[in-house]
């Protein structure tokens, strides 16, 4: 069974994670097919913009697969998988036409780093959202946090990545996180909140993102979202990380 499905919604692309199992957690064929739906968004010249989203109604993503990345030891081990998906959320947040992330349900660790990729976030009313890393003992490490502190006030950044504990997705509303909230999210929210920008030519659209990514090479994001993955592969390697891992895998053991 596929890890991912990508389908067509009018003039959207939809990648959505089919691991509704795992709480929808990235493991490296959901990391390549993220790759693949980029590629088409942006060849594809019929497409105005990519939703992400997960399946079913528990989670949107719950990060990195613990159980896939278990046996990741050394620093190397963990930067080769870390820089992998890091390359990937540049790529998305980069690219040339609108992306919106569709939380349908809790997102938590490498989930929210990938909904921060996102230009615009949209949540079901309730939905729970954390950058956990902190306490699995490491940072983000997929550049979640580069961009984070690109997307909110520093402040408000910091203290979202520090106290690393999910929030009611009506407080990230309020720090301007989430853009919108649903009773109920589906195709035809997301259709309702990309109607005004659906209205103007994707070369506009386009030309807006180029402004915003100009900024983000001048200020060196990817360098600095490198150095994130670097210091997490540090993090990852340490006893802590490793026991606070097994401790999650065993919990329902
Ligand atoms: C890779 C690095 C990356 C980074 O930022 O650098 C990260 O993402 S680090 C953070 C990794 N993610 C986590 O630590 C989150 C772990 N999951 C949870 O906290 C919970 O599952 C939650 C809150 C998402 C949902 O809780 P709920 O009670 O609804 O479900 P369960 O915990 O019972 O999980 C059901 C089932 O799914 C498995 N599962 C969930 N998340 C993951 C995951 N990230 N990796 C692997 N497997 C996951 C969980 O083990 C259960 O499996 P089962 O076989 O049924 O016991």
């Amino acid at each position: 069974m596929s890890s991912y499905s990508i389908h067509k919604e009018e003039n959207l692309l939809v990648f959505m994670i089919t691991r509704e199992h795992k709480r929808n957690a990235i493991n490296y064929e959901v990391m390549d097919g993220l790759l693949k739906v980029i590629k088409m968004t942006k060849q594809e010249a019929n497409i105005k913009g990519l939703v992400i989203t997960g399946e079913g109604e528990s989670a949107f993503c719950s990060g990195g697969d613990l159980s896939a990345f278990q046996n990741l030891i050394t620093a190397e081990d963990a930067y080769n998988m870390l820089s992998k998906m890091s390359k990937i959320l540049y790529k998305l947040t980069t690219l040339n036409k609108p992306t919106i992330a569709l939380i349908n349900g809790t997102a938590v660790g490498g989930g929210c780093e990938l909904a921060t990729a996102c230009d615009f976030r949209i949540a079901k009313k309730g939905t729970k959202m954390g950058f956990i890393q902190g306490t699995l003992a490491i940072t983000t490490g997929w550049g979640g946090g580069s961009l984070l502190l690109e997307k909110l006030e520093n402040e408000v950044a910091l203290k979202l990545l520090m106290e690393a504990r999910p929030l009611p997705a009506e407080d990230l509303y309020n720090k301007g996180f989430i853009h919108a909230i649903y009773d109920q999210v589906s195709m035809e929210v997301v259709q309702q909140f990309f109607a005004n920008i659906n209205r103007i030519h994707t070369n506009v659209l386009s030309a807006y993102k180029e402004i915003l990514v100009r900024k983000w090479k001048v200020t060196q994001l990817e360098k600095r979202m490198e150095e994130e993955v670097r210091t997490c592969s540090t993090l990852w390697s340490m006893e802590s990380h490793h026991q606070a891992v097994n401790k999650f895998l065993t919990k329902n053991k």
